[in-house]
Parts: C-alpha cells; sequence; structure tokens
C-alpha cells in the first residue's frame, strides 16, 4: 500500500524539466519501466487528466497530460492510453482524442472495436429500467442528475445538498443496485449501475497483450481503478492520485501532478530510447 510521503525530487529528467516534485521512488520506478523494450503507459480521465468539476460535461483535460500521451504514443515500441468510466464516445470528445492514443469506454469495456462483452437484448431492458428508476429518484432532488451511458448509467450527486445527496445514493443503494443482473460501483459523489460487467484490469490485460507491453504505468484516482491497480505486477507502476485505499504502489496528489508525471515519464522513455544502439 502506498503511503503519502514523497521523498527526494526529480526536478530534471535527462535534460527536460519537471513542473513538480515527485516522490524519488516513483521516479526510480518510471526510469527502470521507461528503459524495458516495450512500454504501455495509461491514464484514468476524469480526476487524472481532467480535474473534477461540477458538471461531468465541462470536463477539459489539461494540455500538458496530453501532450505527454501524445508524445509516448509517437515513441517506438510505446503505447499510450486512457481508460475511462465515460462513455467513449464522450471520451472521444472530452479528451479531443489526442493522436495516436487508444481510448478505452465504460470502465474499460468499451473499445474502438465495440464492447469486450456481448450486449443482449435483457441487458438493453435492464438499462432502460435503470434509467427510469434513476430519472425518478433524481427528480425528487435537486441538484442530482442522471448520465446515461451504453451499458450503464449514474446519478450523480455532487450538485446537490449533503442532505439530499445522501437520500438519493441510499434509494438507489436498497433498490436498482440489488436487482438481478445489475453491477453497482460507488465512486466521485455517484453511484454507476451497470448491465455487464466492467474491469480496468481487464482492459490493462488487453491492452498489455496487444502491446506486448514489458511494463506497465497506469494512474487513477478512483474505485474502479483499483480493479486495475490489482493486476499490475513486476515492472508496473501503479499511481494512485489523491486519497483513499489503493492497492497500488505509489501516490501523488492531484491533475497537476498527473501532468508532471506524465511529463516525467515521456521524458525518461525518450532519453532510454535514444541510449539504445542503432542497428
Ligand atoms: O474513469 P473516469 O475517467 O475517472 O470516469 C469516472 C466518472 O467520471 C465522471 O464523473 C466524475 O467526474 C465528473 C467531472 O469532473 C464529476 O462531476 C463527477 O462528480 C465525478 O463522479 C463521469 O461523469 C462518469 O461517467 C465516469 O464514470
Amino acid at each position: 500500500m502506498a503511503d503519502n510521503e514523497t521523498h527526494g525530487s526529480a526536478t530534471h529528467t535527462g535534460d527536460a524539466a519537471v513542473a513538480r516534485e515527485l516522490p524519488g521512488d516513483l521516479v526510480a520506478a518510471l526510469r527502470t519501466a521507461a528503459s524495458l523494450p516495450r512500454l504501455l503507459v495509461a491514464s484514468d480521465f476524469d480526476g487524472c487528466i481532467s480535474p473534477i468539476v461540477a458538471h461531468p460535461a465541462d470536463a477539459r483535460p489539461i494540455p500538458a497530460s496530453i501532450d505527454a500521451l501524445e508524445s509516448l504514443a509517437a515513441m517506438t515500441s510505446t503505447t499510450a492510453a486512457i481508460i475511462s468510466g465515460r462513455a467513449l464516445a464522450d471520451l472521444r470528445e472530452l479528451s479531443g482524442s489526442p493522436t495516436g492514443v487508444h481510448l478505452v469506454g465504460s470502465h474499460g469495456s468499451e473499445f474502438d472495436t465495440g464492447f469486450a462483452l456481448a450486449i443482449t437484448d435483457d441487458d438493453t431492458a435492464l438499462l432502460s429500467r435503470i434509467v427510469d428508476e434513476l430519472n425518478t429518484i433524481a427528480a425528487d432532488y435537486e441538484g442530482v442528475t442522471v448520465e446515461s451511458k451504453p451499458v450503464s448509467a449514474a446519478l450523480h450527486v455532487r450538485n446537490a445538498s449533503p442532505a439530499d445527496g445522501q437520500a438519493a445514493l441510499e434509494r438507489v443503494r436498497t433498490g436498482a443496485a440489488t436487482w438481478d443482473g445489475v453491477q453497482s460501483t460507488e465512486g466521485k459523489a455517484v453511484i454507476e449501475l451497470a448491465v455487464i460487467d466492467t474491469d480496468k484490469g481487464v482492459a490493462i490485460h488487453t491492452l498489455r497483450e496487444q502491446s506486448g507491453a514489458d511494463a506497465v504505468v497506469y494512474l487513477g484516482d478512483d474505485v474502479t481503478d483499483e480493479k486495475a491497480f490489482r493486476v499490475l505486477t513486476g515492472n508496473d507502476v501503479g499511481i494512485k492520485v489523491g486519497d483513499g485505499e489503493t492497492d497500488a504502489g505509489y501516490r501523488i496528489g492531484d491533475p497537476d501532478d498527473v501532468a508532471t508525471t506524465l511529463t516525467t515519464i515521456a521524458a525518461l522513455r525518450g532519453d532510454a530510447i535514444a541510449s539504445w544502439p542503432t542497428l
């Protein structure tokens, strides 16, 4: 389990300046991962690449994070990805579809090629019931909203009073969340009900297989990211962003630290590749 201490600093990686200090042990782990033949760097979107905001549609990525992912994606033997709880269409729009960066939506189940699992007519009917139920609950509380996605629906309470938010969440927990076939996950001021298993760990596994990565670097800030952290192994580097229990090996503070981390990995990877003998 990670702690909150920072150790040392990484003001330079090769010739590349770094905006913020990172824990020294994290920089060492990133350097090792960056030196391996094939590297996969993946990050969550909301709360990592994009700061948390009041309304989901207003989320915007930090440009330095997108630049770093695009730089990584352009490097030889290097794969970059964003794995998000967003619907893939929203993720494409909000992220700006960075060049060369793989986008995976719906908490790791929605790839460019379609869903990891087949969606049946029963799933579609169940999702429709869920959306109806969440809309009924949301209508009873000011500031509670519903986000409808291809295989799930989310009830957001960030803009409700604490009492209303808790009451709305509790109605979902004790109601639709208990229905047969419903997968319930709670995140940041949100409860989400899905009709298929969603698993960012499976998405990491798929991308690792496709890219042949010798090491994976993954950054995440929320509950669904823990499934990704739990599949990391060996020289992989799991980085929890912000507070909360985690199985990640390292911790940083906020999305600005994510930008620094991604910029650092890109610099370290560039340095490593430049040092490889030319054939
Ligand atoms: O896996 P992620 O990329 O982190 O997506 C998780 C959820 O993010 C969004 O909700 C969260 O961010 C919103 C914008 O900052 C915030 O208003 C909300 O309170 C957060 O829960 C998104 O709306 C969800 O669909 C994602 O599942």
